[in-house]
Parts: C-alpha cells; structure tokens; sequence
C-alpha cells in the first residue's frame, strides 16, 4: 500500500508537437522523403485528448510544442477557420493548454495577431512577486503548477524574419545575421555546409539577448528556491537532439544559459518531425524532441503524458513517441 502511494506521480501534464493541421489532401515534406497526413491529423489530436481524458491521474496542463496548424492554410483563406477546428479539439480536453509558437504559426498570423489570439496562453503565467515578465512582444513567459516545478516557455523566434514587420529593427538584425551564412536566393533553403551552419534558414530563427537575459534570472530565481525546471520551445538547441537544420540559430548562447545554472532538468522541442532525445552528461539536461503529428499515418499516434515525481519523470509515449526516463541529477 505504502509503496502504490509512493509510486503515485505529484502530476502529470501531456505534450504534443506539430499537429500541422489543413484541411487539404495528404502530401510531403520538401524534400519528399517523408508523407504528411494534414486531414488526419485533427483526428491524432483528438486521440490524444482522449487519452489524457482517460488517464489515470489526469494531466494538470497541456505542452503544445508549435506549428499548431500548417502554412498552407493561409493562401487558401483558411488560416481562422483551421486554428478554430483545433482549438476546439483542445477545448474537449481535460487541462489547459500551454501553446508554444513555431515557424507555421507565423506563416498564418502576424506576430500582433498572434498576441491577440487564443495561441497567446500567457494568461496561464505566474504573476507577483518574482514574475517579472518579459518584453511584451516576446512570447516567453514561466508557470509554476506545483511548489518546486517551474515551466518557462519560450520564444525561438524572436529573432527571425517570420513575424517580423520588415521596416523593424529586429527583422533587419535578423536579415544581417542569416545572411553571414545563407546566401541562397530562397533563404529556406539552407546554406551548402555540411556542418551545423545548415541551421541558418528563414523556418528557423533565435532568441534575442533580451529574452536570454530574462531566462537567465528565471533560472537564477529557481535555483535559489531549488526548483526543478523544464524549457519548452518550438526549435531544438542540442546538436545531438536534431537535425544540424532544425537547431536554432543562436542555441550554443541559451546551452550557455542553461549550463550556467543548476535548476534545468529538461529542454522539450517540436519542429524535427522525426524526434529526438540526448541526455547532456555534462548538465544533466535531458532534451526532447519530440515526434511530430503531422508525419504520423493515421493508424498510429504522436502525443505523450509525462509523470512527475520528486526525482524523476517518466515520459509515457504512444504511437511513434518512445517511452523515456528523465532521471534529475
Ligand atoms: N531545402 C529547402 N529548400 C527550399 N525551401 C525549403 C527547403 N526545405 C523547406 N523549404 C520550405 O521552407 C518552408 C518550411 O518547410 P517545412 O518543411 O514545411 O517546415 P516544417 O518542417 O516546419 O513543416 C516551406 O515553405 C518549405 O517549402
């Protein structure tokens, strides 16, 4: 009896990355290696509402890892009408939903009118004391769902072309910083290095030193208080997590970050749809990233349930998303 009790997780939350909906018929990725099942993929995203439902301890909160719906919704005027069909799967879930941002929300909405919208989950931030907030059209903010667990969201492109009004000072900064490395006519089309410089394209993107500087006392603030921290972004930033052209542009500065404190236990992604996960020795950050909804038949499944306990917590996959511990260091 004393041994169920210990087993029992302090709480779980689901995650579920690049559901990439559209209303339109199956097709591929660019470089036709891989099918994409856009239709289908509503019906993943309510399987995995289903199974979070039906869980043994429900899931508190929702990681939704980005590219919520896909790109090509927006030249065919279906941009809202997308977005409302998958919220509303999420709204026949058990939990609130923490969105994060990727490079096909932009691709449907400008950055003012993601702010605005049903994507903005920032209401779900922790306010008060010590909860600063970052500049407000930075889309990075911290929740805390239980004493001793602090979750950061944040915004991998805040420094990019997508989302950014061209006349701005950061799409300008963004334009001198690709083009050190890319100098292809397509900036999406990733520059000939065989080596991590791949990652200069316009799909990817970094984060400014402003957001840098605010992770930096979030994870000051926590490690004082000895809490357990997982970053949830859209773009990976462990090389041996990904694809060299998924990573983000700036990611060794936020490793730097993360190294420098002990609080992180974890850095969860999306964007590489075909998964990920390295455990950084050095650190002790686990770094997931996680299968993507959209290149998953829809005989199978990509969504997880992660239990939380007081060392540890155990990624529950199903479909293509492998089980897996995270031991904390
Ligand atoms: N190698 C490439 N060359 C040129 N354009 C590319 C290349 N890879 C991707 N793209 C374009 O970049 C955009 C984002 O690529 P996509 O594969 O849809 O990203 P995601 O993996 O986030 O779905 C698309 O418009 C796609 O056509």
């Amino acid at each position: 009896m004393d041994e169920c009790r210990l087993q029992e997780p302090l709480f779980t939350f689901g995650v579920i990355a690049d559901v990439q909906y559209a209303d339109i018929d199956d097709g591929q990725n660019y470089s036709r290696t891989r099918d994409r099942y856009y239709r289908s993929s509503l019906q993943l995203l309510s399987n995995a509402q289903d199974a979070w439902r039906e869980a043994r301890v429900q899931p508190l909160f929702v990681l939704q890892l980005g590219d919520l719906i896909d790109g090509f919704n927006e030249p065919r005027g279906a941009s809202e009408r997308a977005l409302d069909a998958a919220l509303r799967r999420f709204e026949t879930g058990p939990a609130p939903v923490h969105h994060v941002w990727g490079n096909h929300e932009f691709y449907n909405f400008s950055r003012s009118a993601l702010l605005r919208s049903p994507l903005n989950s920032r209401l779900h931030a922790d306010s008060g004391a010590g909860a600063a907030p970052v500049r407000p059209d930075i889309y990075a903010y911290r929740f805390t769902p239980v004493p001793g667990f602090t979750f950061v969201v944040l915004d991998a492109y805040d420094v990019s072309l997508l989302g950014r009004e061209e006349s701005s000072e950061e799409y300008r900064s963004a334009m001198e910083l690709i083009r050190k490395y890319n100098q292809n006519q397509d900036l999406n089309c990733p520059p000939a290095f065989e080596d991590l410089r791949q990652r200069f394209t316009r799909f990817n993107g970094g984060f400014s030193k402003e957001q840098l500087d605010w992770l930096d006392s979030v994870l000051t603030s926590a490690d004082e208080k000895q809490e357990r921290v997982t970053i949830a972004s859209h773009l990976p930033v462990h090389p041996f997590s990904t694809d060299a052209v998924c990573l983000a542009w700036n990611f060794e500065e936020l490793l730097a970050v993360i190294h420098s404190h002990k609080c992180v236990v974890c850095y969860m992604a999306g964007h590489a749809h075909d998964g990920g996960y390295h455990h950084d020795k050095d650190t002790g950050v686990h770094h997931l990233t996680l299968d993507g909804v959209i290149e998953t038949p829809p005989y199978s499944d990509a969504f997880g349930i992660v239990s939380v306990y007081a060392d540890r917590m155990e990624l529950k996959g199903s479909g293509r998303v492998l089980d897996r511990l995270f031991l904390f260091s």
